[in-house]
C-alpha cells in the first residue's frame, strides 16, 4: 500500500491537515502512530481507511478488507451489543463471537449500544473492526477505556494479524504496542508525516547506560539526547558497558554479564558488571522491560 503526495484538507479555504505525505506499508507492518491533538491522527487513519479521499496525491494498493476502530464509538443506535454485531456481520461478512470472547465481552452482548461505559463501547468497536478478518486495521487510540485484561490481549491480536500478513496502523499515545518487534513509528507535525522509527534506540540506550555505577549515562553513551549510542535500525546490538567509555563498546571480561533487554520497540545487548546485576535487572524491569542474563550468573 502506497501514500504518494497525500494532501487533505476539509474545506476548500481551510489549511490542509495532511500535507504531501509519502509513505509505504507493507502486509504484516505495525505502525504507532502519534502526535499532538489535532494533528491529524484520526484524519490520515480515515484516508487509509479510505473514508476520507485525499484533496491532492493518491492512496494506491489499499487491502480489500479494511477495519476501522474509531476512537468514539457511536453508540446512539438502537440495538443490544450482539445485535449490532450481527447486523455488521451480515454487511461486513466474518464472524464477531470469537473476538468478543477474546475482547471479555460476555457480559455485554445484551446491553443496549447507548448504555454502555466508554470502554465497554470502544470494545464493541474493536470487535466489529476485527470480524471480517482486515488486510488493513486501523485503530484509533486503541488502548483508552480498556481493562487491564483486554488491555492485555490487544497486541497479541495485532501481532497474530501482522503475522497473518495485515498492515496495523495505530493512533496510539499509551504505547500499548511498543513491546512489538519491529513496530514502526510515525509522526504528525505541522501536517508533515514523519516517520520516527529509529528514534526510540537512543532512549534505550541512555536507560541502560544510567544504570552505571560510575558516572551519568549520557558521560557513558553519548546521552538521550545525543548520538545514538546503538546505530538506528539495528535491533540486536551490544551497546557500551554501562562501565565502558564513551561510546565504547562492551568491556566483557568474566566480571562483566551479557544482558538482554528488549520492550520499547527494540532489543539490545548490553554487559554489565556482575556485582551491579541484580540493581540493574530490577531497574530495567521495574520500567517495563524484559531482562535476562544471557551470560554468566544472574547475581542475586
Ligand atoms: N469533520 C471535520 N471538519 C472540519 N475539520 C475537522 C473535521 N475533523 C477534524 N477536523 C480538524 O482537522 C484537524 C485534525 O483533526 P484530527 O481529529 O484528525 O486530529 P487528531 O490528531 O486525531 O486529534 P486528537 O489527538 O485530539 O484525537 C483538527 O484541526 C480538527 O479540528
Amino acid at each position: 500500500m502506497r501514500l504518494t503526495d497525500v494532501s487533505f484538507r476539509y474545506r476548500r479555504r481551510d489549511p490542509s491537515v495532511i500535507r504531501e505525505a509519502d509513505a509505504e506499508l507493507s502486509p504484516g507492518d505495525v505502525v504507532e502512530l502519534t502526535g499532538a491533538n489535532g494533528a491529524g491522527k484520526s484524519t490520515l487513519l480515515r484516508l487509509l481507511a479510505g473514508l476520507l479521499r485525499p484533496t491532492g496525491g493518491a492512496i494506491t494498493g489499499r487491502p480489500a478488507a479494511v477495519g476501522l476502530a474509531p476512537d468514539r464509538f457511536p453508540g446512539e443506535q438502537p440495538f443490544t451489543v450482539s445485535g449490532y454485531l450481527d447486523h455488521m456481520a451480515r454487511v461486513c461478512g466474518g464472524r464477531w463471537r470469537p473476538w468478543a470472547e477474546r475482547l471479555n465481552m460476555g457480559q455485554l452482548l445484551g446491553v443496549r449500544l447507548r448504555e454502555l461505559s466508554k470502554g465497554s463501547a470502544h470494545k464493541v468497536g474493536l470487535a466489529q473492526a476485527l470480524m471480517a478478518e482486515p488486510g488493513l486495521l486501523l485503530l484509533d487510540e486503541p488502548f483508552a477505556g480498556l481493562d487491564s485484561g483486554t488491555r492485555d490481549e490487544l497486541p497479541p491480536i495485532v501481532a497474530e494479524l501482522s503475522a497473518r500478513g495485515a498492515i496495523v496502523v495505530a493512533a496510539d499515545h499509551q504505547g500499548g504496542l511498543r513491546d512489538l518487534p519491529s513496530l514502526r513509528h510515525w509522526t504528525i507535525t505541522d501536517g508533515r508525516l514523519v516517520e520516527t522509527t529509529p528514534a526510540r534506540t537512543p532512549v534505550l540506550a541512555g536507560k541502560l547506560a544510567g544504570t552505571t555505577p560510575q558516572g551519568p549515562a549520557e558521560d557513558a553513551v553519548g546521552g538521550i539526547a545525543g548520538e545514538p549510542a546503538v546505530t538506528p535500525d539495528t535491533t540486536a546490538t551490544t551497546v557500551g558497558s554501562p562501565a565502558g567509555e564513551a561510546g565504547g563498546r562492551a568491556v566483557g571480561g568474566s566480571a562483566d554479564v551479557g544482558v538482554g533487554v528488549d520492550g520499547g520497540g527494540v532489543a539490545v545487548e548490553v554487559t554489565v558488571p556482575a556485582g551491579d546485576l541484580g540493581a540493574f535487572l530490577e531497574r530495567m524491569r521495574g520500567e517495563g522491560y524484559r531482562a535476562r542474563p544471557v551470560s554468566g550468573e544472574e547475581s542475586r
